[in-house]
């Protein structure tokens, strides 16, 4: 599974997403140690902050199927520049990703960023930080 697998996985994963309000859909795909891949579609609710984007769809997935060693994720959505993920999605990210691990944003346009958890949030409250 390289990148551009995995970009038209994200790319298959958008097209489930559940987007009645913001009519924005985004999609994910989490490639896994063992070379499983998670997709995820953000789902939406009538309650707003209730909503999951696709990022955390697919960490969430994984993590309670007991997958928890990644290698990458790719996201896309239909934006001017690749998509950039919210903060939230990249706290989450740091929780449950190595620090240096591949991210692909995309768009439809078919331009590629590619950067890693850690630069997305450097600095991040980590686990370590609960603890002496
Ligand atoms: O990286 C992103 C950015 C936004 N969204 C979702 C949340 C919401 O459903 C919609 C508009 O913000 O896009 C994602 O899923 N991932
Ligand atoms: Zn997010």
């Amino acid at each position: 599974m390289d990148k551009k697998q995995l970009i038209e996985e994200a790319l298959t994963a958008r097209t489930f997403a559940y987007v009645p309000y913001s009519k924005f859909p985004v999609g994910a795909a989490l490639l896994s140690n063992d070379g499983k891949v998670y997709r995820g579609a953000n789902i939406e609710n009538a309650a707003y902050p209730m909503t999951n984007c696709a990022e955390r769809t697919a960490l969430y997935k994984a993590v309670s199927e007991g997958d928890t060693q990644f290698v990458a994720i790719a996201v896309t959505a239909d934006t001017d520049r690749p998509v950039p993920p919210c903060g939230a999605c990249r706290q989450v990210l740091s929780e449950l990703c190595p620090p240096q691990m591949k991210v692909y944003l995309s768009n439809l346009k078919g331009d590629i960023q590619e950067t890693t958890v850690e630069a997305l949030l450097p600095g991040a409250f980590s686990p370590g930080d609960l603890h002496e």
